[in-house]
């Protein structure tokens, strides 16, 4: 029998963010080991012209949790959608719910985040810095809570190098940002916005490490942890391999890549591809969450959920593994042939976004406009590269996390929760994971159907008798040129055709001769 599920029976579960990545994937796993737990409380506002019930009938109707209606039937109702919006004052929540909330909850997980990398700073600090101020002094108010999960992520502290399971000092207290944001005016705001985050790459891990400062700060005496993930990709077994659904990430760029869209990268081969499944995650919060509550550590526990240290995967080997699938299983109706190589150079990445990305997605555009259609392909590809080039702190760099929280709860679990909520990332084959995370990918965010892909091998084949025709003729074309406008070029040429024509001759003279 597992603990760990069997301590979740019964229990009253709060989760911040449950319409997430993240959050999908934790309460599909909660309600899968154990179906009898009381109630999951998620916050959730509406969005996209959908009320916050429909919003939960389709992630309860979505591929990802089709088991967990064969475990728990009735998990409609064990699922209680509060209204909340995180960024307002008390979240926006009703006296009524907001009463239930701090009666029962047992465990919260605190997942919500804006992890736009280009959020305003105002809006940044509001969501992952505020929201989990206001939600800790909640907590505080739960008589019943015995563990509060605060997810954070692995680069909340990428200034710096070597990076320990601590709460590192922001250089700024984040009561003082807070506090300054009340007042100051939004183009104030984005004027001092770069001078506060300094050597942080971006407004997202920055208001994430703030958000680790306010958690130490406010935690009272509460059951506090930290859970700092690296890069989240699909997941690896559970529920099935494969499963993604938003194109945060790597996500967004293996499908330009699979597309033909994005053929070159600024990344250095040998640096370390940071990724840990989804799964894997979620088993080390429910763990934590577990620990935490049960064994009430004395201090605050940061856990690293991070493969680098463990079972490390370069993004040379995962490029090349990532291209090979698309070899395999192609994605529809690809711009190009999926190719690409990575670069670490300056100069060279200015010069295949020219050549790769932005002459053929010009030369589309023109074609579009003689054939009488909208151009479109420049912008796609200026949008794919802007979000190629936010990216490019992360794929430029290694990173050191230590482990030992994490292994330390590892070694207490039982076999049975060692094997229920595996987290031991040494166990990943990489081959195989990149693999069902491409095909993950094409199935279930791009919703292409498998019985396409002798077509889609078509088109590519098509494709690449496209690109020889095409580059012979420009060939040719630039060629005839040269010799037109060059002497040189001319003396080349003859050279070239005289030689030939002496190697032909030779060559049939000599075959006569042994006849
Ligand atoms: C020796 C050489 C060997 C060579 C070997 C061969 C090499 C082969 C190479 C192949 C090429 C590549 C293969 C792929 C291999 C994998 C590469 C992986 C690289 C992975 C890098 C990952 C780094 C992640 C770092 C994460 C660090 C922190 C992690 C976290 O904590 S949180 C999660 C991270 N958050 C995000 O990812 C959010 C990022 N997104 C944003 O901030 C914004 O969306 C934006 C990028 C700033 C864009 O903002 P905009 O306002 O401009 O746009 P908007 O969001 O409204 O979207 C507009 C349209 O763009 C689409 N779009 C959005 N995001 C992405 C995306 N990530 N990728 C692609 N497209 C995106 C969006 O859908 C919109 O489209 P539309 O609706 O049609 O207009
Ligand atoms: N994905 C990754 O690679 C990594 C993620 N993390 C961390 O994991 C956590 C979850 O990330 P992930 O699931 O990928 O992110 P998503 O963007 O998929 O999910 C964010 C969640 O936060 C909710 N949210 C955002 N703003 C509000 C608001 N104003 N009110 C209520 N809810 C709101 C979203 O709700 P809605 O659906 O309504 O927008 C959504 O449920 C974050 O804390 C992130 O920092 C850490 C490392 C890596």
């Amino acid at each position: 029998m597992s603990m760990i599920a069997a301590f979740y029976g019964g229990k009253s579960i709060l989760i911040t963010g449950a319409t997430g990545f993240l959050g999908k994937v934790l309460m599909e796993k909660l309600f899968r080991t154990s179906p009898d737990l009381k109630v999951i409380y998620i916050l959730v506002r509406p969005k996209a012209g959908q009320t916050l019930q429909q919003r939960v009938f389709q992630i309860l109707n979505s591929k990802l949790f089709e088991k967990v209606k064969e475990v728990c039937p009735n998990v409609h109702e064990k699922i209680r959608a509060i209204y909340a919006d995180l960024s307002q004052n008390d979240f926006a929540i009703s006296k009524e719910d907001m009463q239930e909330l701090l009666s029962c909850t047992n465990i919260i997980f605190h997942c919500a985040a804006t992890v736009r990398f280009d959020d305003t700073l105002r809006h940044a600090v509001q969501l992952n810095v505020t929201a989990t101020r206001q939600l800790l002094l909640m907590a505080s108010q739960m008589p019943k809570l015995e563990a509060f999960i605060h997810i954070s992520t692995a680069y909340s502290n990428c200034n710096l190098k070597h990076i320990d399971e601590v709460i590192y000092p922001c250089p700024v207290e984040p009561k003082k940002i807070i506090d300054s944001l009340e007042w100051l005016d939004d183009a104030i705001i984005e004027e001092i916005a770069p001078k506060l985050i300094r050597d942080w790459p971006n407004i997202y891990t920055y208001t994430k490490a703030l958000g680790e400062m306010v958690v130490q700060q406010e935690s009272r005496n509460l059951n506090i942890a930290i859970i700092r993930p690296s890069i989240v990709g699909a997941t690896w077994q559970e529920p099935f391999p494969g499963w993604v659904d938003n194109i945060n990430g790597p996500n967004g760029l293996i499908i330009a890549a699979g597309k033909g869209f994005l053929r070159a990268l600024k990344a250095t081969p040998k640096a370390v591809a940071d990724l840990i499944p989804v799964d894997t995650v979620v088993n080390l919060m429910l763990a934590v969450g577990w620990y935490t509550a049960v064994h009430r550590p004395k201090s605050t526990l940061v856990y690293h959920s991070t493969s680098g240290n463990l079972n490390p995967c370069n993004w040379h080997k995962m490029g090349v593994q990532v291209l090979a699938t698309f070899e395999k299983i192609p994605l529809e109706r690809a711009f190009r042939r999926p190719y690409a190589n990575f670069t670490s150079n300056n100069f060279t990445s200015q010069y295949w976004n020219a050549v790769s990305h932005r002459a053929p997605a010009i030369i589309y555009d023109c074609y579009l406009r003689l054939t009488g259609r909208k151009p479109r392909m420049t912008k796609v590809m200026n949008q794919i590269l802007r979000t190629a080039s936010m990216l490019e702190y992360f794929i430029n760099r290694s990173w050191e996390w230590s482990t030992y929280n994490t292994e330390m709860l590892m070694s207490e679990l039982s076999p049975e929760d060692q094997r229920v909520f595996n987290f031991d990332v040494r166990q990943l084959n990489w081959l195989e994971y990149i693999e069902n995370y491409v095909l993950g990918v094409k199935k279930y965010l791009l919703k292409e159907d498998m019985a396409g892909i002798p077509e889609a091998k078509q088109h590519l084949k098509r494709l690449r008798n496209i690109h020889y025709l095409f580059n012979t003729a420009l060939f040719l074309i630039v060629w005839r040129l040269l010799i037109a406008r060059s002497q040189m070029a001319r003396n080349v040429w003859f050279f070239i055709v005289s030689f030939c024509y002496k190697f032909l001759s030779y060559f049939r003279a000599s075959s006569t001769l042994k006849v």
